[in-house]
């Protein structure tokens, strides 16, 4: 009943040629009906990626946005900018924006009421640091990310959104999390989701990601409780991120 998303973030990585290499591979390979697909590249290329894109099923999605909604605010973006073009998701609390730009969860809840205001689906990232793992407080520091959200959001806003659990030591590093382990922390997500509302908790989508990889990815989303992936590295290599999203399909 949960329709899985494989979302691309490319970082500040890609350029204007690799956007029109994807739309060319989407639009010749098509994408199974099953299974929902978004692109986020860096903001500069959003109109693009509308063009090139648009008669293929890939949806747009950002990768921040400015808790403001217009404003003396030099280099930033709003969600109705996003919104413009086609933007449907757009990441919020991503553990690069939280430890680089210092958003805390003030600054993350903030954000996820400024992609609703906009229209837009906030995809909340969380995950632990590798310390908080070996120090045995995972799911402690994931959850509290959760609730730092989801506490101060009334019934139609929790439900309006996705969820990535990505654990920091798995970003970037090839070290994936394992089946076992991603899947235990997405039940403990979801049964958390459950004592808010038990249908969210069995409608909203948990997204992992950490090193997915066309040849990880089935795997991974086989596990009950993962509805699709938040891919980084492999989502600039068209075959590799096709790959990923047929093993969703
Ligand atoms: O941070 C990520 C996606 O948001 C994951 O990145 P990698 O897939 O490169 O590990």
């Amino acid at each position: 009943m949960r329709m899985p998303l494989i979302a691309g973030n490319w970082k500040m990585n890609g350029t204007l040629a690799l956007i029109e290499r994807f739309g060319q591979a989407f639009a010749e390979t098509g994408l199974a009906p099953s299974v929902e697909v978004a692109l986020m590249p860096p903001a500069p290329y959003l109109a693009a990626a509308q063009d090139a894109l648009g008669a293929t099923p890939v949806m747009l999605g950002a990768q921040t946005l400015n808790p403001e909604p217009s404003g003396a605010h030099t280099g930033e973006v709003s969600g109705a900018m996003l919104a413009e073009f086609g933007v449907r998701y757009v990441l919020v609390g991503h553990s690069e924006r939280r430890s680089l730009y210092h958003e805390d969860d003030v600054a993350v809840l903030a954000r996820v009421r400024a992609a609703h205001g906009a229209g837009l689906t906030p995809v909340l990232c969380l995950g632990e640091t590798l310390a908080e793992r070996e120090s045995g407080h995972s799911e402690a520091v994931v959850l509290s990310q959760l609730e730092a959200v989801f506490d101060s959001l009334d019934y139609d806003a929790r439900g309006c959104v996705v969820i990535a659990y990505e654990p920091v030591w798995a970003i970037g590093t090839g070290r994936t999390a394992t089946p076992a382990q991603a899947q235990a922390m997405h039940a403990a997500i979801r049964t958390r989701l459950g004592d808010y509302d038990v249908d969210l908790a069995a409608r909203l989508r948990l997204l992992y990601g950490g090193s997915m990889k066309a040849d990880n990815a089935a795997e991974l989303l086989a596990q009950p409780d993962i509805d699709g992936g938040l891919v980084g590295g492999a989502s600039l290599k068209v075959d590799d991120f096709l790959a990923i999203c047929q093993s969703a399909g």
